[in-house]
């Protein structure tokens, strides 16, 4: 399975083609809509999502709320294209272009790095598909990836873990299940499942917000049921906890992604981080603890999946950064319009969409996965097989 999107930020519309869905898979639109709309909110989010309203029109591979097995193609309007028409059109320029031409690059953002690179004077060309608008068909492809995943019992859910100087403690995951993390986190403005620290996560977003500064955070991903042995050990790029740091890394701003309990693994002993391996008639293998967050050389474990990803604070800031005219060669202090000032909320929902997007097309590859029947029947004869293994 794999996937493709077009599209700008102020373009007409964002595109979308996924490839090597199995047929027959129920699909809903309405899913997809209510990822999307997940995806939109989160405190500190600036004007800009006041504007669209994120929604999918399915242009192929449907047919009755089922897939049929051809690529499926989905669309999703940007609202704020009206008032970009005369910037953004592909056809003859009317000068609106050069009297509107971005020249002045924001340190942090893709702008002066992405205009050296393909030679454009006018960093628009750049900034336009490099703006985080492209997430939304990221998440688009996540949430189908979601229905493969729920078709087969495996459910996704996320949760902001740290914002600025905020955090909270680790949850131990015997108390909670992917559902009530969803819950929970869903019922958060900063999908947060601490109160205390929720409320303290907000009051530091509004006070970066009226220094005019922004701020990042952490964000924990936490994949339920998933079979045993997905990824492989055998080639590097067959390795399910690799290909999923780099989906967290390659989300805008994400700087770092973590498995378990990450980096602390570098400060505690051996027996302070291996989980012990169990066995029960009830469970059979299984470990006692699952500081590894469900990943033993590039294959699922069995144990819930457990990421982590760091988010940088946004680059556009309110309090301006000295830059440098790329024209004049001149130093000047940025000033902005709009932007967020924390998307750390939002993004722990494309965190969750891109992590969905990789367990799935691990499932497919490792399963017979034609038709969606196969699929499952698949996936239920291998978790017999591992009972009794
Ligand atoms: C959900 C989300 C919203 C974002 N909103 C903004 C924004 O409003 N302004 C901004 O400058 N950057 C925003 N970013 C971050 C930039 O897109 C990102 O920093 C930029 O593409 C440069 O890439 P890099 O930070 O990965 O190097 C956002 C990122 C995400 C994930
Ligand atoms: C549009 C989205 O995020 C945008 C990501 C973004 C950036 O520079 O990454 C800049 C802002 O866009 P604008 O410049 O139009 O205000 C955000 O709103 C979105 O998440 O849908």
């Amino acid at each position: 399975m794999r996937y493709l999107t077009a599209g700008e930020s102020h373009g007409p519309q964002l595109t979308l083609i996924i490839e090597g869905l199995p047929s027959r898979l129920p699909f809903s639109k309405e899913k997809i809509d209510t990822e999307l709309a997940r995806r939109q909110k989160g405190y500190g989010r600036g004007r800009r999502m006041q504007i669209e309203s994120d929604q999918v029109q399915i242009l192929s591979g449907i047919r009755f709320e089922k897939t049929t097995g051809a690529p499926v193609a989905l669309a999703i309007e940007n609202k704020d294209w009206v008032k970009w028409v005369e910037i953004m059109r592909p056809d003859t320029d009317p000068g609106q272009a050069e009297k509107r031409r971005v020249a002045r690059p924001r340190p942090g953002h893709a702008d002066l790095n992405g205009a050296i690179k393909y030679g454009h004077r006018d960093m628009r060309d750049v900034l336009e598909r490099s703006s985080a608008r492209e997430t939304a068909a990221r998440v688009a492809a996540g949430a189908v990836a979601k229905q493969v995943l729920e078709h087969c019992g495996i459910r996704v859910a996320s949760h902001v873990v740290r914002i600025g100087s905020v955090a909270t403690e680790r949850i131990d995951l015997n108390g909670w299940t992917a559902e009530t993390i969803a819950e929970k986190s869903e019922a958060s403005p900063v999908r947060c499942l601490d109160p205390e620290a929720e409320q303290a996560m907000i009051r530091v977003i509004d006070e970066a917000k009226e220094e005019g500064d922004s701020l990042g955070g952490v964000v924990e991903v936490v994949v339920e049921n998933v079979p045993v042995g997905l990824g492989s050990h055998v080639h590097y790029d067959r390795k399910l906890d690799a290909r999923i740091a780099q989906a967290i890394v390659s989300i805008n701003a994400f700087k770092g992604a973590e498995i378990g309990i990450g980096f602390e693994a570098g400060e505690r002993k051996g027996s302070q981080v291996h989980d012990e391996i169990l066995w029960s008639e009830e469970r059979g293998f299984h470990r006692a603890t699952n500081r590894l967050g469900g990943f033993e050389g590039g294959m699922t474990t069995g144990e819930p999946l457990v990421v982590r990803g760091v988010m940088k604070p946004i680059p556009t800031l309110y309090k301006p950064l000295q830059s440098v005219d790329i024209d004049t060669k001149e130093p000047f202090a940025a000033s902005i319009e709009r932007s967020d000032n924390c998307a750390v909320p939002a993004a722990s929902v494309v965190a969750e969409n891109v992590v969905a997007w990789e367990v799935a097309k691990a499932l497919l590859e490792t399963f017979s996965s034609d038709k969606a029947e196969d699929l499952l029947r698949e996936v239920e004869r291998h978790r017999n097989e591992v009972k009794g293994f």
